[in-house]
C-alpha cells in the first residue's frame, strides 16, 4: 500500500515510523514536511530531531518537502492519505486535497478556535465546508507518539462513514503492536479527542497542586459525563465515549506524563503564565486552542460543562489556578446522573 503522511510533527512521524517498519506489510511509506529545512535534517540524520527525538527513520521511509501547489498531484500517486498538522491546519490542507479520490484521514484533536461569535469546527465539519466530496475520516485513541515510535502496544480507532476509508486505515497501520479498531461514529470519536486535551488540563492543575488522588479520580469521571453529554447533543453515540477515543485517550492524557495538554495543567500550577507553559513544551497542545469553542458550543447548545467552562476561565486569567478548584467543588450538590 502506498501511503503519504502530510506533516513531520510527532504523531505524523511516529505513524509513518510505524508503517513503514512493519514486517507483515510492504507498505510504501512518504512523509511530507512543508519546512524543507527540517526535511533536509531530517533526511542528513534520519532522525526528526525537533519533533520526535531518539526514534531512527527507517531507510525505506521517503521524505518528500514538494511546495504545497504540488500536494494535489502527489497526492494521487498514493491510496491513503494522512493529514497530520494540528487542528490549525487541517482546513488549509483539506482545501488543497479537494477533488481527489484517494481515502483521507486527519489525527488532529480539537475543535477549530472559534472566530469572534462564530463557533469553531470539529473535523468532519471542516471537511464537510472545505473539501465535501472527499471520502474522509479520523484516526483517533490513547497513542503517545513516542510510545507508537518505539513499538509499544497501542490500540487506534478508525472512524469513517466510509468503509473504504476505515478498511484502509485497518490495513494502513494495524500492526503485531499496533491494533486498529474500526468505528462509524466520526462525531463520537472527534468530541473524544478534542474534550479529553481540555479535560487534561485540568487534572494537570489538579496534580499540579496536590489535591490528591481522589481528586484527579472525580475530574476525570465528571469529565468524561461532561465529554459525553456534548457528544450526545452534536449526534455521537453514547457507547463511543466508554471507548479507545473516549475513556481510553482521556485517562492517557490526563494521567499521562507525556501528555502536553497535562504539561500545560501542571505549568499552570506551579504559577507559570500560559504562554511560558506553551512555549517550554515546543509541540502543540489542542486543549489551549479549543477549550473556548468546546464550551462556545455547549452553551449555544444549553449542555452544562462545569469543569471546561474551568479551563476556560483560567486559560483566559479570569481566575487563578487555587480558584478554579474552588469555583467546582463550591457548586451546589447535583444528581450524578445530571
Ligand atoms: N503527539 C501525540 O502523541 C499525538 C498527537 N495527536 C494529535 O495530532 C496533531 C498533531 O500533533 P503532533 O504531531 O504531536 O504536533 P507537534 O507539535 O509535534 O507537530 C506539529 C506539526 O504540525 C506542523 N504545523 C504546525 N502548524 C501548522 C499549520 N498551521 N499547518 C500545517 N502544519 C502545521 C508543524 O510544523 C509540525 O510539523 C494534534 O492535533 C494532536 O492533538 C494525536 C495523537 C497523539
Ligand atoms: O492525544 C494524545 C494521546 O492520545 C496526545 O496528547 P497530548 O497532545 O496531550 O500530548
Amino acid at each position: 500500500m502506498k501511503i503519504i503522511v502530510l506533516g513531520a510533527g510527532a504523531w505524523g512521524s511516529a505513524l509513518a515510523v510505524s508503517a513503514s517498519s512493519n514486517p507483515r506489510a510492504q507498505h510504501a511509506v512518504t512523509l511530507w514536511a512543508r519546512d524543507a529545512q527540517q526535511l533536509q535534517a531530517m533526511a542528513q540524520q534520519r532522525e526528526n530531531k525537533r519533533y520526535l527525538p531518539g526514534v531512527a527513520l527507517p531507510s525505506k521511509l521517503q521524505l518528500n518537502d514538494s511546495p504545497l501547489k504540488g500536494l494535489p498531484a502527489l497526492v494521487a500517486q498514493h491510496d491513503l492519505v494522512i493529514v497530520a498538522s494540528p487542528m490549525a491546519g487541517l482546513r488549509g490542507l483539506l482545501a488543497r486535497l479537494q477533488g481527489s479520490s484517494v481515502p483521507v484521514a486527519w489525527l488532529c484533536k480539537g475543535f477549530e478556535a472559534s472566530q469572534g461569535s462564530l463557533p469553531g469546527l470539529m473535523g468532519h465539519e471542516v471537511q464537510a465546508q472545505v473539501a465535501p466530496g472527499l471520502l474522509a475520516g479520523v484516526l483517533s485513541g490513547p497513542s503517545f507518539a513516542q510510545e507508537v515510535a518505539q513499538g509499544q502496544p497501542t490500540a487506534l480507532v478508525a472512524a469513517s462513514a466510509h468503509a473504504s476509508v476505515r478498511d484502509a486505515l485497518v490495513h494502513a497501520f494495524h500492526s503485531a503492536s499496533l491494533r486498529v479498531y474500526a468505528n462509524e461514529d466520526v462525531v463520537g470519536v472527534e468530541v473524544g479527542g478534542a474534550v479529553k486535551n481540555v479535560l487534561a488540563i485540568a487534572t494537570g492543575l489538579c496534580d499540579g497542586l496536590h489535591l490528591g488522588l481522589n481528586a484527579r479520580a472525580a475530574l476525570i469521571t465528571r469529565g468524561l459525563a461532561e465529554m459525553t453529554r456534548l457528544g450526545l447533543v452534536l449526534g455521537a453515540r453514547a457507547e463511543t465515549f466508554m471507548g479507545l477515543s473516549g475513556l481510553g485517550d482521556l485517562v492517557l492524557t490526563a494521567t499521562g506524563d507525556l501528555s502536553r495538554n497535562r504539561k500545560v495543567g501542571l505549568a499552570l500550577a506551579q504559577g507559570k503564565t500560559l504562554q511560558q507553559a506553551v512555549d517550554e513544551l515546543g509541540h502543540v497542545a489542542e486543549g489551549v486552542y479549543c477549550a473556548r469553542t468546546v464550551v462556545q458550543r455547549a452553551l449555544s447548545l444549553g449542555v452544562d460543562m462545569p469543569i471546561a467552562q474551568s479551563v476556560v476561565d483560567l486559560l483566559d486569567g479570569r481566575i487563578a489556578p487555587g480558584q478554579a478548584v474552588a469555583a467546582l467543588m463550591g457548586r451546589g450538590p447535583a444528581s450524578e446522573g445530571a
